[in-house]
Formats: C-alpha cells, structure tokens, sequence
C-alpha cells in the first residue's frame, strides 16, 4: 500500500455534511483525509476491457423462434459464469424514460438540504433513507458519494419532493422489474431448472426492489476517492443506468476494468444472492465507483432481491441432481440485507459470512 500524506485535516463525523455540499465549498483543492484511500496506485487504475463486455439482446428472450430463445439463454449462462456483468439492449425501456429518471434524480440532489428527507443516521431497512458515504457510522475511510435509497417494491414508497418523482419512479419501477422476469425466467433455465422456478422458490411475486440514486460530484483529488468500494450487491441483480458520465469499474479475471455503457444500453451486474441461489455457479461481481474532478456522476441503481421473508439457500436441484454439498448456509434476504447494509462496504465480506468453508 502507498501511503499518500493526507491533504486537509479529517473532518470530525459529527460535523459531515452531503458531499455534494462539501465539494461546493469555495477553494476546495484537496480533500479532508478521511476520504483518502490509501490505496496502491496501480491497484486504483483501471484499464480497458480487451474482451468485450458481454452484450444480451432482451428481445430474443421471449421470441417466438426457440433458435433465438435458446442462444440468449446461452449468452446469459456465458455472461453470468465469465463475467457476472453484462449490457442488456432491446430491453424495452423508453430511452425517454431513463432519461427523465435521471433528471429527476438530479433534481432531488439539487433540492434545497431542508426539502430532503432528513440526513441523520437511520435504520439501514428504513424504506425511505438519504445519506452520505454508505454507513458513516462504521466508516474510518468515507465515500465520496450521496445517496437515496427507496424501498419500491413489494410496497412502494417516494420522498414527496420533486413532484414528478413518484409517477416517473412507479413507472420505471414497473419496467424494470418486468425486465428482472425475463432475466430471471432466462436464468432459472440456464440452470438447468423449469422456466419459472427460479420465481417461484425465491417468491419474486413479492421481491424487494430497492431504488438506489446515488451523486458523485467532482473530486479535486479523484485518485485518492472513491466514489464506491470495490463491493458485491446483496441481492439477485443489479440494473444500473448513469448519466453521461462513466466511472463505473468492474473485476474481471482479478483486474479492474471501465465499463463504457453502449447508449441507451442497461448494465446488470450479478449479486450475492445469485451466487447463493445457483450454489456458486454465478458468482456475484465485484465493482466499484471511481470519481473524476470535471463532471457530477450520477447513477441509478435498481437493486432486485427475493422477497424479504424469504429463506435463500442454494436450489435443492442444483444440489441433489449434480451430488454437489451446498456451500451457502441458509438465511432470510431481510438479516442478510441488516447485515450488510450495517457493515462496512468491503469485498465480498458479507457472503464470507454465509459461505460453508470446508467445501
Ligand atoms: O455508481 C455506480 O456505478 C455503482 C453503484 C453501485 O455499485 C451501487 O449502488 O451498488
Ligand atoms: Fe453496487
């Protein structure tokens, strides 16, 4: 680890503000030492994929012509055993709409502090939550990063402010876990197990979709930030959009790699979840977000789980049918999500927690 002396002196917890109101202050040249990384050089830098990021046309998934149907759930197998990252295209969201959801975005972050919900350290399973960083009250080290994190499914709740939040949020609530059947239809069977069984042992009917935004304003020293620690996501998948502004990193064969999005393009990442219910056949992703010194990022993450009440262990197919020992003990989604959403943010720390050792 290079240790690179801390800029300006740390900023006391008591008194961290959004970041966004930190990175708006006048002169701001470097940044308080408590959102350094002391992180080897070569380990922050990314390079560009060589391999191209695997790219699943939706559209096929439900055609008519099995040949189609087929070779995009071979795609999917591909892309989830090698990658645990892909792009999906013709997955049937108005460009519009993701457009106006990340307008929308940005105008919460822009909304006076007092408009907010209130910025104070919450429950992690408060299904309305704004905040800095991701768990100020463990962090030594924060992120350079706000956050809203809406509970949009089995229930769905909305801050009150922007006024076209809520109509514009159900709507892409709805498509995108529309989007989340047919990947998880596509899934169950690139396992080897009937079309809608996937659905029905994890009862997705009532699946916890969490509404992720999260503002990444520039950083005057970008390579000693993050925006996002290398993590896995707790749940099944991830569907990620972002306005024009990359920085979004993702593992691959143990090196750190940008993901350029293709327009109009959703990027889904594998979570721990995935890992857990396909016994470790698709292994959750790791990913981070990195920070740049000229323009705001913002994203938005679509976070899918299974329904929170539900006990995950691997699919007992996938278990008796290949004589394989399941290496994940069971767990509700509701205490693995506590667990890792009131920890730090590191790794695959979480799924260590779940994982039978001796296998
Ligand atoms: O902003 C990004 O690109 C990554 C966000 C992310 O990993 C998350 O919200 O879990
Ligand atoms: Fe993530």
């Amino acid at each position: 680890m290079a240790s690179t002396a801390p800029a300006v002196a740390p900023i006391q917890p008591s008194k961290l503000t959004s970041i966004k109101k930190l990175s708006e202050s006048p002169n701001l040249n470097s940044i308080p030492s408590n959102y350094a990384y002391y992180n080897d050089p070569h380990e922050i830098c990314a390079s560009e994929p060589q391999d191209s990021i695997p790219t699943i046309d939706i559209s096929l998934l439900t055609s008519g012509y099995p040949d189609h149907k087929s070779k995009a759930i071979q795609d999917l197998n591909k892309a989830c055993e090698e990658w645990g990252f892909f792009m999906v295209i013709n997955h049937g969201i108005p460009e519009s709409l993701m457009k106006a959801m990340l307008d929308v975005t940005s105008e919460f972050f822009n909304l006076p502090e007092e408009e907010k919900p209130k910025f104070e350290l919450k429950d992690v399973l408060e299904p309305i939550r704004y905040g800095t960083s991701f768990n100020t009250a463990k962090e030594k080290v924060f992120c350079w990063r706000d956050f809203l994190k809406v509970f949009v499914h089995p229930e769905f709740h909305c801050p009150h402010k922007p006024n076209a939040l809520r109509e514009l949020l159900l709507e892409y609530s709805e498509r995108t876990q529309n989007l989340v059947s047919k990947l998880v239809r596509g899934i169950s069977e690139s396992l080897g197990l009937e079309e809608y069984e996937m659905e029905k042992t994890l009862n997705l009917n009532s699946s916890l979709q969490i509404f992720v935004a999260n503002y990444y304003p520039p950083c005057p020293q970008p390579q000693l930030a993050l925006g996002m620690p290398p993590h896995s996501d707790h749940g099944l998948f991830t569907l990620l959009i972002q306005n024009q502004v990359g920085g979004l990193q993702i593992q691959h064969k143990g090196e750190w790699l940008n993901v350029n999005a293709l327009p109009n393009s959703i990027l889904v990442n594998t979570g721990d979840h995935l890992e857990i219910f396909s016994n470790g056949k698709y292994k959750s992703v790791l990913h981070r977000a990195a920070v740049n010194n000229k323009n705001t990022r913002i994203s938005i993450a679509m976070a899918n789980g299974p329904s929170q009440d539900t006990i995950v262990c691997p699919a007992s197919k996938l278990v008796d049918n290949e004589g394989c020992v399941p290496a994940y003990i069971p767990m509700k989604y509701t205490e693995y999500l506590f667990s890792q959403q009131n920890n730090l943010l590191n790794g695959k720390s979480s799924l260590d927690r779940v994982k039978i050792k001796d296998n």
